[in-house]
């Protein structure tokens, strides 16, 4: 089973302009641990104090939640997060020759060895290591199998594979998921970002190619264009791969709504599976079909996310739709009446561009047939 470690906290924090408060940071851990998201990578205490009082009012909060801290290959961050009770460090390092370059100015040989100098500190503090290899889609697949094995004997337990930038597709992940899993000992974190819309893909991708852990953020916030979005991925897995992530499905359009609220940053209306209007239908062929077997127009059971179909109005409603939506509030209608309404109500979204309310149905129906 693929565990989902979400990153809400930490990279989804990363969104430019997003400063979650300490006390929305414990709320929403509580929120993610109770949706069943027991794996949460809570944030950076490199940021300094507050960023530090913060993961501990988590590490208070959710005693039994495994917390991770992001870190950079630095003993005192290090310290830091076995200070703060958290259970796993990931413990990060550029990856790809650009950065270790011309971003660390380092040599592979200076990485490596403050990378097992730092493995080996975190664990002797007691605390499980995930070498967190930044920019892995551009390294060489060879280093970062060196990288995992190299850390496995200096005790690490997990390695995250970053597609830092965004730029893989899902077959190219597969490849390299599969490869890297055969050629080191450690189990693979995926963490996916979304530069070219792909994210929840890749992620996919690389749980099919053995990777044992995932990276997500509640509505796809993060660096950017964002990660996986954890609402995706956890849909997905179920439906297309029949996995149980553990994950109390129904519980994620409130959370999402939480992140967005205190993210700032509000979630569009056609957001896969947790957008307002993404089960709501209109077109004519749409609402027949619906009305005569959900399964005809249904890709995912809004009931999954304990929501439901909505059907409305407009400029693209049949006959069918409108007897359905008139039947829906109280009124019958025969043949000339519908056709009388269904005039109306394309004039009304033509005219207002947007579906009307069931109150401003009444009154057309009022204007169209006369009150009854
Ligand atoms: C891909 C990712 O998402 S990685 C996570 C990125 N997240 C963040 O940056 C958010 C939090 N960051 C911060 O609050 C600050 O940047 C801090 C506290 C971490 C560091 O702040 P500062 O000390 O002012 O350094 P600054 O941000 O300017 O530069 C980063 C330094 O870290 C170094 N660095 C970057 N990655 C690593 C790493 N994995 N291991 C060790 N050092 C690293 C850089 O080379 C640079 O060092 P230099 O100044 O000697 O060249
Ligand atoms: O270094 C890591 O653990 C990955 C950091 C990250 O968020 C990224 O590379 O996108």
């Amino acid at each position: 089973m693929v565990i989902i470690n979400d990153t809400t906290l930490r990279d989804g924090e990363q969104t430019p302009g997003v400063a979650f408060t300490r006390r929305e940071k414990v709320v929403l851990a509580e929120m993610l641990f109770q949706a069943g998201i027991t794996h949460l990578e809570v944030g950076i205490p490199a940021m300094g104090d507050e960023e530090c009082l913060t993961i501990a009012a988590i590490r208070k909060a959710l005693p039994e939640a495994t917390l991770m801290a992001w870190c950079r290959a630095n003993k005192s961050e290090i310290k830091r997060t076995a200070e703060l009770q958290l259970d796993w460090v990931d413990i990060s390092i550029p990856s790809s020759k650009q950065m270790i370059e011309h971003k660390l100015k380092s040599s592979v040989d200076k990485l490596l060895a403050n990378m097992l100098d730092c493995i080996r500190y975190a664990v002797s503090l007691g605390l499980q290591v995930c070498i967190g290899c930044e920019d892995a889609s551009r390294a060489e697949l060879d280093f970062l199998a060196d990288i995992g094995a190299l850390g496995s004997l200096a005790g690490a337990q997990r390695l995250r594979y970053a597609d830092t930038l965004g730029l893989l597709e899902p077959f190219m992940v597969y490849k390299q998921i599969k490869q890297l899993s055969s050629e080191q000992p450690l189990p693979i974190e995926i963490h996916c970002h979304d530069d070219l819309g792909l994210a929840t893909a890749n992620t996919l991708a690389a749980i099919k190619a053995g990777a044992s852990y995932a990276n997500t953020t509640a509505i796809g916030l993060g660096e950017r264009a964002g990660n996986a979005p954890l609402e995706e991925v956890a849909i997905a897995l179920y439906q297309c791969y029949q996995q149980d992530t553990g994950i109390n499905l129904t519980a994620l359009p409130a959370l999402c709504q939480a992140v967005s609220l205190a993210a700032g940053r509000p979630v569009a209306q056609q957001k896969s599976l947790v957008g307002e209007q993404v089960f709501t239908h209109e077109s004519g062929i749409h609402v027949d079909g619906l009305v005569k077997d959900v399964r005809n127009y249904q890709g995912v059971d809004p009931q999954l996310l304990g929501r439901s179909h909505r059907l409305v109005l407009g400029k693209h409603s049949g006959i069918g739709a409108v007897q359905a939506v008139f039947a829906r509030i109280g009124i019958s209608l025969d043949k000339i009446q519908t056709d009388k309404l269904l005039i109306a109500v394309q004039a009304f979204a033509i005219d207002r561009k947007r579906n009307p309310s069931d109150i401003e149905l009444l009154r057309l129906s009022d204007q169209v047939l006369g009150s009854f």
